[in-house]
């Protein structure tokens, strides 16, 4: 019988904050996505009816198990990468609690190589929530691998602006996309891919 998703989510976030407050080294923090930016993003998700989802950056899962559930309806799937095979055995331990365990492909590699070996227009949402500095390296596959319609979010563009600057600027000078922020958790970047008519 699969637990209660609210309870498991929020037990998995504030443990995140405690283990967090605690750890000096900023790699072996969990990170994990505030719950109002994991929840917008979910409904974000259902209202497009997203069945494909890549998120990079796994940690122990906090997005992924709001990504999993979001996608389920549909019977999608979000790869989520990560370079950390570790976490990403926590993670898949959570996603077995709530019975969400199927609806996630673990990949433990570079974000940038996975999203550079995603076909064209595959995907319909992106979530980069990595290593921040990483990110210019990275495009154009971040928006490459969108469909038309599809929704790249990028976290902590407002506690870490400074990190997100160059692709920030990248994606508002990029006449494919329409984005936004929103002022929830460390800042939510989303941004949509637009039609060739614009
Ligand atoms: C902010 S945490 C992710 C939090 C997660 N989205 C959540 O809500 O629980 C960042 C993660 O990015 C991973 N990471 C760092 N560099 C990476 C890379 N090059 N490719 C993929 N993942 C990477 C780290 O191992 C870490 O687990």
């Amino acid at each position: 019988m699969p637990e209660n998703f609210d309870e498991v989510a929020r037990a998995l976030h504030d443990d995140g904050v405690r283990h967090d407050a605690d750890q000096p080294d900023r790699r072996l923090r969990r990170r994990n996505l505030g719950p109002d930016a994991a929840a917008l993003l979910s409904v974000v998700c259902r209202a497009m009816g997203a069945r494909w989802v890549v998120e990079v950056g796994t940690s122990n899962g906090c997005s992924t198990l709001w990504l999993a559930r979001a996608v389920h309806d549909q019977g999608g799937t979000v790869l989520s990468v990560d370079v950390d095979g570790e976490a990403q055995g926590a993670a898949a331990a959570t996603l077995d609690r709530v019975g969400l365990r199927d609806r996630v492909q673990f990949r433990c590699a570079d974000g940038g190589a996975v999203l550079r070996g995603l076909p064209d227009a595959s995907q319909d949402v992106v979530l980069l929530d990595a290593e921040r500095s990483l990110y210019p390296r990275w495009w154009p596959d971040p928006v490459r691998v969108l469909r038309v319609g599809g929704l790249l979010a990028v976290d902590n563009v407002l506690s870490h602006p400074d990190e997100v600057a160059d692709v920030r600027d990248r994606i508002e000078a990029d006449p494919q996309l329409e984005s936004t922020v929103a002022r929830t958790g460390a800042g939510l970047l989303l941004a949509v891919r637009r039609g060739p008519a614009g």
